[in-house]
């Protein structure tokens, strides 16, 4: 094997120094990894990469993390083997890995060459292809790269899928999806092998990610015994631009509208059949109806290639009693995307139909490459993104630029025919892992409200604490209670306890003695009664000061938020990030450090409180300077409230639909009006129930739903024209040792302008009972009736 670069994170070696090549070696070998004979298989020898990895059994399976740069291993045969490597990149990123399929054994027979080569540290080196424009052979540098070695479940324990489904469950919108040309092992990774849904074996050790992860996601919730969950999957293809629902074929086959949803600024589909999922059965059984019913074709290249993108989601609710009263509800997400495959029409030797097919296929990736490009290009911030060019781009708006967490696996065919192919592939993933997301927890307004007053609350009680420390109020007044009532307690005495049965025996003087000590003690008791009641009405005060300082507050978030949620990534429902939700600390944003209720007049004190000098200041502090001092702290309170209400406000993102209404926003998932959902879920054999996501008339005008005519891209039905030709190489960035393509500028391609909006009142059209359902659902999905506006579409 012939290492062309240093594979140290420092990356700056000429290419052609043998030197370097030699550090290389060495370098490898002193990270522990297999020797040099390994090293070999990780490289270019078919016959050892194709070889079958037979895994000892899970007691023996070591999988090391090691550092953050660095090699992931695995015991294979007694051996430690290197399955892939990763490096560690900026987190708010779009996490990419890469995975190289091992040589089919069609390839090995044809005698195929390896192009690709693992020099370790999350690098892949790929060669050029003399027979197309990539002569020259390229290093990348991706999160992880996994060698053709890695199993199925070392894809689930590295990619960062785990963490994908952790983040879902807390609340966030997840998307993993698979990205390569034809054949290069998508759907394998996804789902696994052909045919792996008609002889479903729940052991076996082809399994994809996707089963795999529901797995783990029902492992995860059995853990989160304090919260309760509801799960709810969908999955739908993208066929020739026509939206399917995998779920409900249905005769005709139906295509479904796109439509923009107001409420979520967001697209969604509409009457898309949403299935509730109580058990891991009935997710894996979505996925296997849906596999069944996803459009299959074979070609050249591949014998069971996938003709449409599919999209697989699983919506998480989750309800957590946060308090003894306090139940906050979270709306996470994740998509499992499997693209179809670019492919050059000219060697798969499509025609007919499977031409059509590829022809659509390649259209959108194109479309998806143009929003990568300007996503990525930090000089083109806030430009125009032409998600609306396309059904997939607009289904992935969300997870490549808005709030969501989102994973891109790469799949590349390791074979040097395919080598021009694979180079595009990884400098569209070098383009990926440039674009950074904002991600953010999507809670009910309301539930994300009282946390946020009890955050408040929280912080008034220590600002009460703080202002009676510093008017020395509290020691004195409770110095003072204690004294007067530990001299009281000595007034009281306690008449000795006496025989009832004794008492007609008892002397005179005995018994007047006893009625005085009960006397005594009564008037006693009475002063200590009319005490505690002076001061439960003082409480009370307080109690009522801070109840109209929470309306006030209410009030003021209200309005906050109206200002603030006019972002099309930041939903205009009050959303908050976890960061803030898991921000406790006083003195962060959001938290009030000093405050004194600006609206009401210093506490008066009660006559018999001034009496008995209950509440006077043991400074003798003038009422005046205590007004001045509160005057002074209510102004600093506001200015601490405003700033940070102004810190919450900003970290928006600006894409090409904002419009800059300030509609509150719902994620399409809380729009779910689910019907009849027993119903189905009695009469369904392997769904528990199957819920509609949102009926509406299908006459409705859909101005986005119509099949999108992508602009004019200069598109030549060859995937070398989307992927070689927007992804021209121009430059190398520092610190990553890929070249960077540069796609073509947002400006020579004449994107669609956004439609009118057409106003649609949903509300109108929906027949009540559907509305009132929709309703209920709200109700019992978050504990109170939330106000639910109607999507409009535009
Ligand atoms: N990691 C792997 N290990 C073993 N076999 C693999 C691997 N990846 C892919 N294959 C095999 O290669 C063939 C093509 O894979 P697959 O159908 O997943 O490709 P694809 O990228 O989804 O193609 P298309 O875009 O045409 O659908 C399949 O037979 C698959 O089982």
């Amino acid at each position: 094997m012939v290492l062309l670069k240093n594979p140290s994170p420092s990356r700056g070696g000429s290419l052609q120094n043998d030197a370097n090549k030699d550090n290389k070696r060495k370098s490898r070998a002193s990270r522990g990894n297999s020797p040099a004979d390994t090293t070999t298989s990780r490289g270019n020898s078919p016959g050892k990469n194709n070889s079958v990895v037979r895994v000892i059994g899970k007691n023996n399976l070591l999988q090391s993390r090691g550092s953050e740069t660095g090699s992931i291993e695995r015991l294979v045969d007694g051996d430690k083997r290197v399955i892939a490597t990763k490096h560690l990149l900026p987190e708010n990123n779009i996490n990419v890995v890469i995975r190289v399929r091992p040589l089919s054994s069609k390839e090995i027979k044809a005698g195929e060459d390896m192009a690709v080569q693992f020099p370790g540290d999350g690098q892949i080196y790929c060669e050029g292809s003399p027979t197309s424009g990539d002569k020259k052979g390229k290093l990348f540098s991706y999160n992880v790269v996994f060698e053709p070695t890695a199993t199925q479940e070392d894809i689930l324990q590295f990619s960062g899928v785990k963490k994908l489904i952790e983040m879902a469950v807390e609340g966030f919108s997840c998307t993993a999806f698979c990205y390569g040309q034809t054949g290069s092992g998508k759907t394998h990774t996804l789902t696994g092998p052909p045919g792996m849904f008609e002889r479903l074996n729940p052991y076996s050790e082809q399994h994809g990610l996707v089963f795999r992860s529901f797995v783990y996601l029902f492992k995860l919730l059995q853990e989160k015994q304090e919260c309760n969950f509801v799960l709810r999957a969908s999955f739908l293809e993208i066929y020739n631009e026509k939206v399917m629902d995998l779920l409900n074929p249905g005769t005709s086959r139906k295509p479904l509208m796109v439509r923009w949803s107001k409420k979520t600024r967001g697209f969604f589909v509409e009457n898309l059949f949403t299935v509730e999922c109580e058990e891991l059965d009935d997710l894996l059984a979505v996925l296997e109806e849906g596999m069944r019913n996803r459009a299959v074709g074979s070609h050249n290249m591949n014998d069971h290639s996938s003709r449409s993108h599919t999209i697989l989601t699983v919506s998480i609710t989750s309800e957590q009693q946060m308090d003894n009263s306090v139940f906050i509800s979270r709306q996470g997400k994740i998509n499992f995307v499997d693209l179809a495959g670019s492919e050059m029409t000219k060697k798969t030797q499509s025609e007919g139909k499977t031409l059509e097919e590829a022809n659509n296929i390649n259209k959108s990736l194109m479309v998806l490459g143009y929003c990568i490009s300007s996503l990525s290009d930090g000089k083109r911030k806030g430009g125009h993104i032409p998600y609306r060019d396309s059904k997939l781009t607009k289904l992935l708006a969300d997870s490549l630029a808005g709030n969501g967490v989102t994973l891109m696996i790469a799949c590349v065919s390791p074979v040097r025919s395919n080598a021009s192919e694979s180079l595009n592939t990884l400098r569209y993933a070098a383009r990926v892992k440039k674009i950074r997301t904002k991600p953010i927890v999507v809670m009910d307004p309301r539930e994300a409200l009282i946390l946020s007053l009890k955050r408040e609350v929280g912080a008034l009680q220590t600002e009460n604490e703080h202002l009676r420390a510093a008017l020395h109020l509290n020691d004195d007044v409770s110095n003072v209670v204690r004294s007067e009532s530990k001299a009281e307690r000595k007034m009281i005495v306690t008449p000795p306890v006496v025989d009832l049965d004794k008492l007609s025996e008892m002397e005179r003087p005995e018994l007047s003695q006893l009625i005085h000590a009960y006397i005594t003690e009564n008037e006693a008791l009475r002063r200590e009664n009319a005490e505690l009641y002076a001061t439960r009405e003082q409480v009370i005060r307080d109690q009522e000061l801070v109840c109209r300082e929470n309306e006030r507050l209410l009030k003021k978030l209200e309005d906050v938020n109206s200002v603030c949620c006019r972002s099309p990534i930041i939903p205009a429902r009050p959303t908050y990030s976890a960061e803030m939700m898991n921000d406790t600390n006083d003195d962060a944003p959001g938290a009030t450090n000093v405050w004194t209720n600006p609206n009401i007049e210093p506490t008066p004190l009660s006559s018999d409180m001034i009496r008995h000098g209950l509440y006077r200041s043991a400074s003798n502090m003038p009422e005046k300077i205590q007004k001045e001092l509160d005057k002074r702290r209510i102004v600093g309170s506001y200015t601490n409230i405003a700033e940070a209400y102004k810190d919450k406000s900003h970290h928006r993102r600006h894409n090409s639909w904002d419009n800059g209404n300030g509609m509150t926003r719902m994620s399409p998932d809380q729009a779910v009006s689910p019907i009849d959902v027993n119903q189905y879920k009695k009469t369904s054999t392997r769904r528990t129930s199957t819920v509609h996501e949102e009926r509406r008339p299908s006459e409705t005008n859909d101005l986005l739903g119509e099949p999108v005519q992508p602009t004019d891209h200069s598109f030549n039905e060859s995937p070398d024209s989307i992927l070689s030709g927007p992804l021209e190489m121009v430059n190398s960035t520092p610190g990553t040792a890929e070249s960077e393509a540069e796609f073509p500028l947002a400006s020579s391609h004449t994107s669609s302008p956004f439609g009118t909006p057409e106003p649609e009142d949903h509300a109108a059209r929906t027949p009540r009972k559907y509305r009132e359902k929709e309703d209920e659902t709200t109700q019992r999905a978050f504990g109170s009736p939330i106000p639910v506006d109607e999507d409009k579409p535009l």
